[in-house]
């Protein structure tokens, strides 16, 4: 596992195109504790994606430090991006394993991972065969299949039905429990985010801040009912 101290002193996109500049962050902090699962909540264009970017190393053209901590060295990070991003020229077990050590064992897990997401039988047809649902649990198995210490999630379950959102939350708090992995989740939805992160942030801005930092002290059993998440979230203010 792997904590991170995010510090960004300036984060501005420059003009382009006519749209104006944009100054996102200004001396922001945010510390995630190793092992902890942090929803972050905030509306529509004001930097959440950005702020993963940064944390994954994809986005360096920022005044700051991004610290992990928890020991050893580098993290292993895995993305599940707001769109898929899968490989059209390779199949989907070739798209998980693709960041993988070509190891027999590597192989199996991920397999069982598209098992897990119920897409066994989809593991040697290429993406463009798939819905958009299920190319999103392909991207998913391949951030799991990688056994993360910190795993990066931007809305994963954004374009789901809800029976299938509800499906990979639940499997998402199972797989979490089965490795410990510290989790960023993004979401718009705060049903969704007391559902499944022991942490809120709501974000607020520009410039970004912290509007509501909030522990979610509920089980996994209250957690799965749709009347205790309301409760939290109407005791919440
Ligand atoms: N490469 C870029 N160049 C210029 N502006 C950008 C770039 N990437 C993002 N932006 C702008 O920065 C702002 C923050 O974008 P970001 O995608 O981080 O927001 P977000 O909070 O994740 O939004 P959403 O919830 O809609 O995904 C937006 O106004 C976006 O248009």
């Amino acid at each position: 596992m792997s904590g991170v101290t995010v510090h960004i002193r300036a984060k501005t996109f420059a003009a382009q195109d006519g749209a104006p500049e944009r100054a996102l962050y200004r001396d922001f902090r945010l510390e995630i504790a190793d092992g902890s699962f942090v929803a972050v909540l905030g509306p529509s264009g004001l930097g959440k994606t950005t702020l993963l970017n940064m944390i994954a190393g994809l986005d360096r053209a920022f005044e700051g430090e991004i610290r992990f901590t928890g020991g050893g060295g580098a993290p292993r990070i895995g993305y599940a991006f707001q769109n898929p991003r899968l490989l059209p020229w390779r199949t989907v077990i070739e798209n998980v394993t693709l960041p993988l050590d070509a190891t027999p064992e590597a192989a199996a897990r991920a397999r069982a991972l598209l098992g897990d997401m119920g897409l066994a039988d989809a593991a040697d047809v290429y993406p463009e065969r798939l819905s958009v649902g299920m190319q999103r649990r392909v991207a998913l198995a391949r951030a799991f299949a990688l056994e993360p210490d910190l795993l990066l999630m931007d809305e994963p379950f954004v374009s789901l039905d809800e029976a299938n959102a509800e499906r990979l939350r639940d499997l998402l708090a199972e797989l979490v429990a089965r490795r410990p992995t510290t989790v960023l989740f993004v979401t718009h939805d705060s049903r969704e985010a007391v559902r499944l992160a022991d942490r809120v942030v709501t974000l607020a801005g520009p410039p970004v801040r912290i509007a509501e930092d909030r522990a979610v002290p509920l089980s996994p059993d209250d957690r799965r009912r749709p009347e205790a998440v309301e409760a939290f979230r109407g005791a919440g203010g």
